[in-house]
């Protein structure tokens, strides 16, 4: 065992720069779909990048893009500090990210709403991926913030759930996610794209979503579904 390597992979570490801006990067993705990402990570052999099911945006029109700032936390009933260091980890959430909490499954509380939406946003986060639940339901919505999450609760965490530690690799599901990595969700579920292969998987998206059109123009022209198939179509 290399326990170095390993040690190295899983500790806190610097962003990897991408081949182009982190914005352009997110609004690109953002104009392709979950569906279309997913297609090209199977091809890569990626077959466990989508969030479990159950985590499902407040509105279905929902669609966010951006980099991973990850949370991981668990049930605690202790209360000392907790607030201080909520406090301190919404102060590090940066422009373009988007918080993603792994709350070991927990389905009982709430590790978002709308006082922690406003101070998110207001540091350019994009939306939250909560493995948990939301509340203060209505003023999250009216702040038009992208919120991805199993259920909605007015249980806040304190007293029931507390921060472990942010910005640290963390699995939700199946799914590995590190800071950093790119999070994208739709109508569809959310799906994780790891940073190093971000920009050619956008590009390659990109590119189903052209050829899609395509598909669709033969089906509205009336070619039945083999013959869309022997001319390179697909479902
Ligand atoms: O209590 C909580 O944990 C969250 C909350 O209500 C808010 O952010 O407004
Ligand atoms: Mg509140």
């Amino acid at each position: 065992m290399n326990l170095d390597e390993l040690k190295a992979k899983r500790s806190k570490k610097k962003l990897d720069p991408l081949p182009i801006a982190e914005k352009e990067l997110c609004d690109r993705y953002q104009e392709v779909f979950t569906a279309a990402v997913n297609d090209v990570l199977r091809e890569q052999g990626l077959l466990h990048q989508v969030l479990p099911s159950n985590i499902v945006p407040l509105k279905l029109e929902m669609k966010v893009c951006g980099v991973a700032f990850t949370v991981k936390g668990s049930k605690n009933l202790t209360i000392e500090s907790e607030m201080e260091q909520r406090a301190q980890m919404l102060e590090e959430v940066g422009e373009g990210s988007i918080v993603v909490w792994d709350t070991s499954r927990d389905d009982e509380s709430a590790q978002w709403g709308e006082v922690m939406t406003l101070a998110s946003k207001q540091r350019g986060c994009k939306g939250a991926i909560v493995d948990g639940g939301v509340r203060d339901t209505n003023k999250v919505l009216e702040l038009e913030f992208p919120v991805f999450c199993k259920y909605r609760t007015s249980n806040g965490m304190l007293g029931r759930f507390r921060m472990i530690d942010w910005q640290i690799p963390v699995m939700i599901g199946n799914v590995f996610i590190y800071p950093g990595d790119i999070i994208f969700g739709d109508i569809d579920g959310v799906i994780v794209i790891p940073r190093d292969i971000a920009f050619d998987v956008l590009v390659k998206a990109e590119a189903i979503k052209e050829n899609e059109k395509e598909i669709k123009r033969m089906v509205l022209e009336g070619l039945t579904p083999t013959e869309v198939v022997k001319k390179g179509g697909y479902f």
